[in-house]
């Protein structure tokens, strides 16, 4: 618990001053005030978590992809079976993966952490083992985890940024592999949002309409059973959250006290995001909404954080896909501000 809270102490608005400056640069580029659109946003918001009017390129690009199991699947939730977890952390390990092509065509490494995968810890090079227990609880019965694992697992993420990223300049991204983990995220959002199931719940791998309906009346019936307090984000990530959720809240709150960019990835991610705001509203300053998900409460999500999505691919993979694909735009916007000629220096008039 004391690193979890001394990371939330941690926490420093982002510089309003290196905004000021940054945004007055942006008006003097050769181009018409505010015709970068977001990416200007970008660029000063950057400038702000950097602490300087002029962002610099990233040193480092690191997509972290968090793995955990869910108790819940005994329920149906899924249209695939639990052990596609571990296989798809081997195809990961192996490069093969839809997150290594994307983070290859960023330029970014991919961690990749078990933090809570069904099943005998797995021995394989590359992996890093973070493991809290061999997956969550099924949040029918009760709770997914105690308040003490989800403490240990936000805390495992903070100290994966510590121990994965060298410091600024640096871009992260949030990734996660979960077969089950959009019905953690949905109850999460329904809890925070006052939303009802059936709102925020959506097919994540594919299921069908049957199944669409039995898997948000499982949430309705963890909400009833668990009864978390909105206004506690640790009760809501241990009652109705998973493992790979809460090291992403680690991940997303290391960042924000390291003054470190977190590029957001999709539903998951967001449930992540939205827990970590719950801990400490100011980390939502360091983040960047990636992509809007296909599945449909991400746009409820992204609303309650107040975040616009870059892009709109009708991506609905998690795993960090999206970041990974935003990481380009974030440095773009960087590039802009540094690169750019003034009207001054290009001698173009101004009105
Ligand atoms: C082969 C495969 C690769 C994936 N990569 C990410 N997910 C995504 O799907 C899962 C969530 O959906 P649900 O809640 O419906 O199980 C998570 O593992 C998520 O990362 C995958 C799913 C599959 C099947
Ligand atoms: O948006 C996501 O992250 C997502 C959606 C469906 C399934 N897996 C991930």
């Amino acid at each position: 618990m004391e690193l979890l809270k001394q990371t939330i102490a941690q926490i420093d608005p982002p510089d309003q001053q290196a905004i000021k400056s940054a945004r007055e640069r942006l008006d003097s580029l050769t181009k018409p005030p505010g015709s970068l659109g977001r990416l200007e946003e970008i660029a000063y918001r950057l400038a702000g978590i950097q602490g300087q009017a002029i962002p610099e390129l990233p040193r480092e690009k690191v997509m972290m992809v968090l793995a955990g199991d869910h108790g819940v699947v005994a329920e149906g939730v899924s249209a695939f079976p639990q052990e596609v977890t571990p296989q798809m952390v081997a195809n990961f390990l192996r490069g093969g993966a839809a997150i290594n092509v994307l983070s290859r065509q960023a330029g970014a490494r991919v961690v990749v952490a078990d933090i809570g995968i069904a099943g005998p810890p797995l021995p394989w090079p590359g992996l890093i083992d973070c493991r809290v227990k061999p997956g969550t609880d099924n949040f029918v019965l009760g709770p997914a985890m105690s308040r003490t694992e989800a403490v240990q697992a936000i805390e495992a993420g903070i100290k994966l940024v510590y121990q994965q990223v060298q410091g600024q300049p640096a871009l992260v991204g949030t990734g996660e592999m979960g077969i089950g983990n959009t019905t953690p995220s949905s109850a999460i959002l329904a809890v925070f949002g006052g939303l009802s199931p059936r709102e925020v719940t959506g097919r994540g791998t594919g299921i069908d309409d049957a199944r669409l309906v039995h898997k948000a009346a499982v949430i309705a019936r963890a909400i009833e059973v668990n009864r978390p307090d909105p206004n506690d984000g640790l009760d809501v990530l241990a009652k109705v959250g998973g493992l790979e959720i809460a090291g992403l809240a680690g991940v997303i709150l290391g960042c924000a006290a390291r003054r470190l960019p977190v590029v957001i990835d999709g539903f998951i991610s967001g449930a992540a995001a939205l827990v970590a705001r719950s801990l400490a509203p100011l980390s939502r300053e360091y983040m960047f909404a990636s992509h809007l998900s296909n599945e449909p409460g991400h746009r409820l999500m992204l609303e309650m954080l107040d975040l616009k999505p870059m892009l709109q691919l009708d991506m609905r993979l998690g795993e960090g896909t999206g970041a990974a694909l935003a990481f380009p735009l974030l440095e773009a916007a960087i590039r802009v501000i540094n690169e750019m000629a003034t009207f001054a220096e290009a001698g173009v008039s101004q009105v």
